[in-house]
């Protein structure tokens, strides 16, 4: 019974129309998660990311790093980055995530948040470097953060707590249909970590 349970939630749509988002609240367990966090925290190649907004340059407190299989050139708020070689680790988690998704994945953005000060704005994952409708797999490590849909025309809200350990896969029309942010908030002191796998058009 109680595995009939874990087999329907984990596989269920979040989203109730316009696209598909499932949610795995244990794809590691805790020993594992824990050492992924601190490894994850400790080897990669953290830096303040820098977007352009209403034309003003502006530095982030958040820190992110973009990996890949390849050198990917990745432009998003009018900024571009390299990908830099998959680490050990990351390739162990990509393993991870595909087998659990069925999808493949080609690149990584990651997203250092050091106090529930830094959060993401509401935005959607639809650059036209990425593969159209592709499937965008989370991973969530340290501090557990709300996070929220909203729909782009009815602005309908969906809202959600993202574990350590956890995976979120957003697929289908989702980013065509829904914004997402992850919210600041002064309730939160800890660090988290957040991976996106995400799969990048040759060009
Ligand atoms: O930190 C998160 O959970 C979300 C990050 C995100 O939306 C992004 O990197 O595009
Ligand atoms: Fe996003």
């Amino acid at each position: 019974m109680k595995l009939f349970e874990i087999e329907i939630n984990s596989t269920k749509n979040l989203l109730p129309k316009d696209g598909i988002v499932n949610y795995y609240a244990k794809l590691l367990n805790k020993a594992k998660a824990d050492y992924y966090f601190k490894t994850l925290l400790t080897q990669i190649e953290w830096r303040n990311d820098e977007a352009i907004i209403f034309g003003k340059k502006i530095i982030t407190k958040r820190k992110v790093a973009w990996y890949g299989e390849k050198p990917f050139e990745y432009t998003y708020s009018k900024t571009t980055k390299l990908a830099l070689p998959w680490t050990a680790e990351l390739l162990e988690l990509k393993a991870k995530v595909e087998k659990r998704t069925g999808d493949t994945f080609n690149s990584c953005l990651l997203n250092l948040y050091h106090n529930g000060s830094e959060g993401m704005a509401w935005h959607s994952d639809g650059e036209k470097d990425l593969k159209k409708n592709g499937a965008i797999a989370s991973l969530s490590f340290g501090a557990e953060r709300k996070f929220s849909f909203k729909h782009k025309e009815t602005k309908e809200k969906v809202e959600y707590i993202l574990e350590h350990g956890s995976l979120l896969i957003m697929k289908g029309k989702t980013q065509s249909h829904w914004l997402h942010r992850l919210p600041p908030t002064t309730k939160i002191t800890e660090p988290r970590v957040n991976l996106t796998f995400r799969t990048i058009v040759n060009k």
